[in-house]
């Protein structure tokens, strides 16, 4: 998905329970008879996914929203709101921070246990703790304690660490190209930290934290899906998207398959970790040509796939990727790890130390017969591969 696609996908259920919130009073009032119930039945059904599939980071996210929302709806009545409007969200934002950092541990594990019983207790802790007192005696300036405005309990302090946290943390997400999982947790927090203005208005805490769930929710299905469809190694769709994609294939299209020379030979000479690093790079180098859709099919076998069969375009196409690969300068480092550039010329540690490699591909190309089913088409380009292979590899060949 790309790089605004996955913040705004996952952000998206909080735009859409804002805009029914405010636009749609009716429904919004008929939805919201059914807090607390409806909103801790969509934690459950994340955490139980969550534990399904084994994504205990969607597990402990879940369990946070849920204690957050529980701690919100108890402190309402309380005495202490305003100091723990102000210290709540400080810790919630540290838990989520903390579920950023660290890696993290199985729930049957010792440390498992602990981070979920840390998650699960630490914010309603506050309900029984002498929060008032503790915020009297941090004696905070009276600029950072005096209220947005009488209508909503929060101050202006605790509006511009917010901000700043958001906007720190949106800068790293964007700056690492961050996957759906971090935004997933972004926009959890964001639709959590936004009930703290609204804290007074009815249902706030229901509406966000049903919000925050449904982020969860989404980005722990986009990571399932990621998992179904994407290899992890080379980053490309696998087989199973390939022949997904290759069940509604035109008339006009074409495929290739091709696959790293000698490259049993490679790895015996520079390790199999290097061979990995060679195909993380194969995968980056198709990820960015144009035209056609690469996929890894398995091992050190790579398919593209192009809805045009205009064979001289083809043939243009193939020996540009041909060369791109077989021009890549690969540095084999003591460590025998190349370095895997951009411009492909980045070199580090000593000259001497380093040796530079060229791997090369074979590439065999079918254009679709009409009639032609995926397996055949596939059949043909493996055929064509092989003719490559047999006139000395380094090539590109055309099914007959
Ligand atoms: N490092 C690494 N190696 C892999 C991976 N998948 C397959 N291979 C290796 O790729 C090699 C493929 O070898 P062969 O099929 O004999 O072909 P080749 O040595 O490339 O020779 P030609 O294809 O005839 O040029 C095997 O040694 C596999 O172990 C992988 O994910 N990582």
């Amino acid at each position: 998905m790309g790089l605004l696609l996955m913040p705004l996908f996952l952000l998206s259920p909080l735009f859409t329970l804002l805009l029914v919130h405010w636009q749609f009073a009716p429904q919004a009032a008929a939805i919201s008879q059914l807090f607390p119930v409806l909103v801790y039945a969509m934690l459950l059904l994340t955490a139980g996914l969550a534990v399904l599939m084994r994504q205990w980071h969607w597990l402990y996210s879940a369990v946070l929203l849920a204690s957050h929302y529980y701690v919100v709806e108890m402190v309402l009545a309380s005495e202490q709101l305003a100091a723990i409007a102000m210290l709540l969200p400080l810790l919630i934002t540290l838990l989520f921070v903390l579920l950023q950092l660290k890696p993290k541990p199985q729930p049957s594990t010792l440390s498992g246990v602990f981070l979920l019983l840390v998650i699960l207790f630490a914010p309603p802790a506050m309900l029984v703790l002498p929060i008032a007192d503790i915020v009297t005696q941090l004696s905070l300036p009276e600029t950072f304690l005096k209220p947005v405005s009488d209508s909503v309990a929060i101050n202006w302090g605790t509006l511009w660490w917010m901000a700043l946290v958001a906007t720190g943390w949106l800068s790293m997400l964007s700056y690492h190209s961050a996957n759906g999982q971090r935004w997933g947790q972004f926009a959890a927090w964001l639709a959590v930290m936004l009930c703290y203005p609204f804290i007074l208005f009815e249902q706030a805490a229901g509406w966000v934290t049903l919000a925050a769930g449904l982020s969860l929710l989404l980005s722990l299905t986009s990571q399932m899906l990621h998992l179904a469809y994407i290899d992890e190694l080379t980053q490309l769709p696998q087989r199973r998207a390939l022949l997904n994609h290759l069940s509604r294939l035109g008339k006009r299209s074409a495929v290739t398959m091709l696959d790293v020379d000698h490259f049993k030979k490679f790895n015996d000479t520079y390790g199999h970790d290097v061979g990995d690093q060679v195909l993380k790079l194969l995968g980056s180098i198709m990820a960015n040509q144009s035209g056609l859709t690469a996929y890894r099919y398995g091992g050190e076998e790579f398919t593209l796939v192009f809805h045009h069969n205009n064979q001289q375009k083809l043939a243009e196409k193939l020996e540009q990727v041909r060369e791109a690969v077989a021009e890549y300068p690969l540095v084999i480092r003591q460590q025998q790890r190349p370095t895997v550039s951009k411009d492909g010329k980045q070199q580090r540690g000593s000259a001497a130390a380093n040796k530079t490699v060229h791997v090369t591909i074979s590439l065999g190309c079918a254009l679709r017969n009409s009639g032609e089913n995926t397996e055949q088409l596939l059949k043909r380009a493996d055929e064509a591969l092989y003719k490559a292979k047999k006139a000395g590899r380094n090539k590109v060949a055309f099914a007959s």
